[in-house]
């Protein structure tokens, strides 16, 4: 056996989608994943919404007009997008696509008609839904975080329950009680992933021929 097939050379990376209703936790999880899971590459998506207090052009989203929206889906640029209480989301295509063919892996935080469009691209993608403990309790973090009007807070419980109902679309489906506990579940879900996918390296065959 020649020594360097004994290095097991990552392929592409893999694509995780996180999805969830507006104040279940989806952005909080990320922010502690990205903490004990530093080599995650995460997707900055564009946006028609105006920038929260605190938030970063570049750094949260890239935050567009309508027109520089539109232009996005007109050029092919967005890998899927899709609008949520009036205003348009979408996932930088180039960004996502270099990265994982560099063999990082990728998450996406984004709503569920956009993961379903994502998930006719890259059906090997892991999808993953959070949920929270209760409907009461959705809408009590959505309230204390404080930056929707009560208007947009009706809107937003009323389309968490359309997207609750399209959860059977996903791979797994992980309550955010508590965000260590959601974190953990998430890194198990991506370490059994890689585990299915090293199976199929060729290298192993190569290395099974070797051996008979
Ligand atoms: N389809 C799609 N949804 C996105 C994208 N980026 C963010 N979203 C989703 O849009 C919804 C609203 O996001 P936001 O206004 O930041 O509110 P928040 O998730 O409650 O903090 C959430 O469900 C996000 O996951 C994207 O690129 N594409
Ligand atoms: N496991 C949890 N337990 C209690 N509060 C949480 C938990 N996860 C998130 N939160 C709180 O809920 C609110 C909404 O969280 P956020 O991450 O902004 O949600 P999303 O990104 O899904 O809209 C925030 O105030 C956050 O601190």
């Amino acid at each position: 056996m020649t020594s360097n097939t004994n290095t097991l050379e990552r392929e592409r990376g893999i694509l995780i989608v996180l999805s969830g209703p507006s104040g279940v936790g989806k952005g909080t999880v990320c922010a502690a994943l990205r903490k004990i899971s530093p080599d995650i590459v995460y997707s900055v998506s564009a946006t028609t919404r105006s920038p929260r207090q605190g938030e970063v052009d570049g750094v949260n989203y890239f935050f567009k007009t309508r027109e520089q929206f539109q232009q996005l889906i007109d050029t092919d640029e967005v890998l899927e997008w899709a609008e949520y209480v009036d205003n348009f989301y979408g996932t930088p295509r180039r960004f996502v696509e270099e990265t994982l063919r560099s063999g990082k892996d990728v998450i996406l935080e984004i709503e569920v008609q956009g993961a379903l469009q994502v998930k006719q691209k890259f059906s090997e993608g892991v999808f993953i839904f959070l949920l929270p403990p209760s409907l009461d309790e959705l809408e009590n973090r959505i309230v204390t975080r404080g930056t929707e009007t009560d208007e947009v807070i009706r809107s937003r419980m009323s389309v968490a329950i359309d997207e609750i109902r399209l959860m059977e679309h996903y791979d797994y489906a992980i309550v955010n009680d508590h965000v260590e506990t959601a974190c953990a579940k998430i890194q198990a879900i991506l370490a059994a992933e890689h585990c299915k996918k090293e199976r199929m390296y060729p290298k192993i065959v190569q290395w099974m021929d070797e051996v008979n």
